[in-house]
């Protein structure tokens, strides 16, 4: 069975629609890669599904069940969220920020345990940034932060994770760690839903694409069906090429490829 299923899923701002007819389903164990350009609805539809945003038609179906009205408690055991970013608050440690992924799952006494804390320890140590834990998150750079926030994620130990933009300000190898932490949760059996703008990081780790354009899916199913050079170029408006480098599939703007040639033939 599904463990997301959006059915005609109409979603927007203030009851203003950005996007209409959303149907796609994702099972436990799999990455889907949601991929369009900028404004085209990627974080509005990630928070419908997450209920932040209510639907404005249709259905978010968790584990078989329509998820409207679930307490916030129930959803974050099904569904961690991975923002963007988060907005400045209070000074908390980077530990302290981790710990409260935790927060639906404590006991009756509402104070983090040992096993709280060894689970936020292990997520840090995840990412890389377990020498970040008695820091201020709010005095971390955007990329530090962004690590912290999939810590927290991880540590909420949800049945899906769904991650706006997990890559965005991170460096290269961070962003290849961001990956690789994505295929092991894939293999511990969560079902994982993120929003790239580099469909590389789609052909590096997910096992379904959905491309929303202009708050439409214009096509989704599995990543070498889906990423097509022309599917891709429709969906940026942009010809683009797909090149094998190493065994992993890349993607280069085409006109880009045309400078970088011929710079690179007219360059001594
Ligand atoms: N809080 C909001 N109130 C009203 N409209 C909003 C709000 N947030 C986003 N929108 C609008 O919804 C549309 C989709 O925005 P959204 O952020 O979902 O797109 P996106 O695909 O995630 O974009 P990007 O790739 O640039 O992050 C845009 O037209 C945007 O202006």
């Amino acid at each position: 069975m599904a463990l997301i299923a959006l059915d005609g899923l109409a979603f927007g701002h203030g009851g203003r629609a950005v996007g209409t007819g959303i149907a796609l389903s994702l099972a436990a164990g799999e990455v889907l890669c949601l991929l369009g350009p900028n404004g085209s609805g990627k974080t509005s539809l990630l928070k419908t599904v997450l209920g932040l945003l209510p639907p404005l038609a249709g259905r978010v179906l968790i584990g078989g069940e329509d998820a409207r009205g679930w307490p916030p408690a129930r959803r974050a055991r099904a569904l961690a969220h991975v923002p963007q970013s988060a907005p400045d608050g209070f000074a908390f440690s980077v530990l302290d920020m981790v710990l409260m992924g935790r927060t639906a799952r404590l006991g009756p006494f509402g104070h983090p345990g040992t096993h709280d804390r060894a689970l936020a320890a292990r997520a840090l140590e995840r990412l890389g940034i377990a020498a970040l834990a008695g820091r201020a998150f709010t005095g971390l750079s955007g990329g530090e932060r962004q690590l912290v926030l999939i810590a927290r994620a991880l540590a909420q130990e949800a049945d899906a994770i769904l991650l706006d933009e997990p890559t965005a300000s991170l460096d290269f190898a961070n962003q290849e760690r961001v990956l690789a932490v994505i295929a092991g949760l894939k293999h511990d059996g969560l079902a994982v839903v993120f929003t790239t703008h580099h469909p590389d990081h789609a052909f590096a780790v997910a096992d379904r694409a959905a491309l929303l354009r202009d708050g439409r899916l214009i096509g989704q199913g599995p990543v070498g069906d889906v990423l097509s050079e022309a599917a891709l170029g429709e969906l940026y408006g942009t010809p683009v090429r797909v090149v094998e480098v190493a065994g992993r599939r890349l993607c280069l703007a085409a006109q880009s490829t045309a400078i970088i040639t011929s710079e690179a033939l007219t360059t001594p």
